[in-house]
């Protein structure tokens, strides 16, 4: 499988899977079983994934070894997808937002924004 999907479609295969294993048996699958925990199941693994990355990067700082900090980051953005998709949403909204802001300053962005 990882050899034929393009780099540029990835997130959207990935979405797929995570949309077809809504109707898989959460005995056969660890995305249907995070389905079937529900979202406060799957916020907490996204959380400890956030603080294994986290450790990962003070590590690779340390040792300059990337390949811990690449494979938690892989976990942390896996997480966050598979809470987006029990919320309904794709990953290509995620993209589409990243797309929004090329060109957009963030400190530009961060000073139009209205006082809360
Ligand atoms: N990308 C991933 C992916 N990344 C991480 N993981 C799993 O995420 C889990 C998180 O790791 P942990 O060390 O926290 O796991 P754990 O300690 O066993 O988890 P808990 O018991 O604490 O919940 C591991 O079981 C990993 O295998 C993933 N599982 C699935 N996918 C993708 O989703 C597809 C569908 O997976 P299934 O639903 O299992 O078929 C796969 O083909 C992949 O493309």
């Amino acid at each position: 499988m990882s050899e034929s999907v393009d780099n540029t479609s990835v997130f959207e295969t990935l979405g797929d899977i995570l949309e077809e294993r809504k109707g898989a048996a959460a005995d056969s699958s660890y995305v249907a079983s995070l389905y079937n925990k529900g979202l406060n199941k799957i916020l907490e693994k996204v959380g400890e994934e956030a603080t294994e990355t986290i450790i990962a990067a003070k590590d690779a700082e340390r040792t300059g070894d990337n390949s811990d900090v690449i494979y938690e980051v892989a976990d942390l953005w896996f997480h966050s997808l598979v809470a987006l998709a029990q919320l309904g949403e794709r990953p290509e909204s995620v993209v589409e937002e990243l797309k929004r802001r090329f060109g957009l300053s963030g400190l530009e962005e961060k000073a139009s924004r209205q006082p809360k």
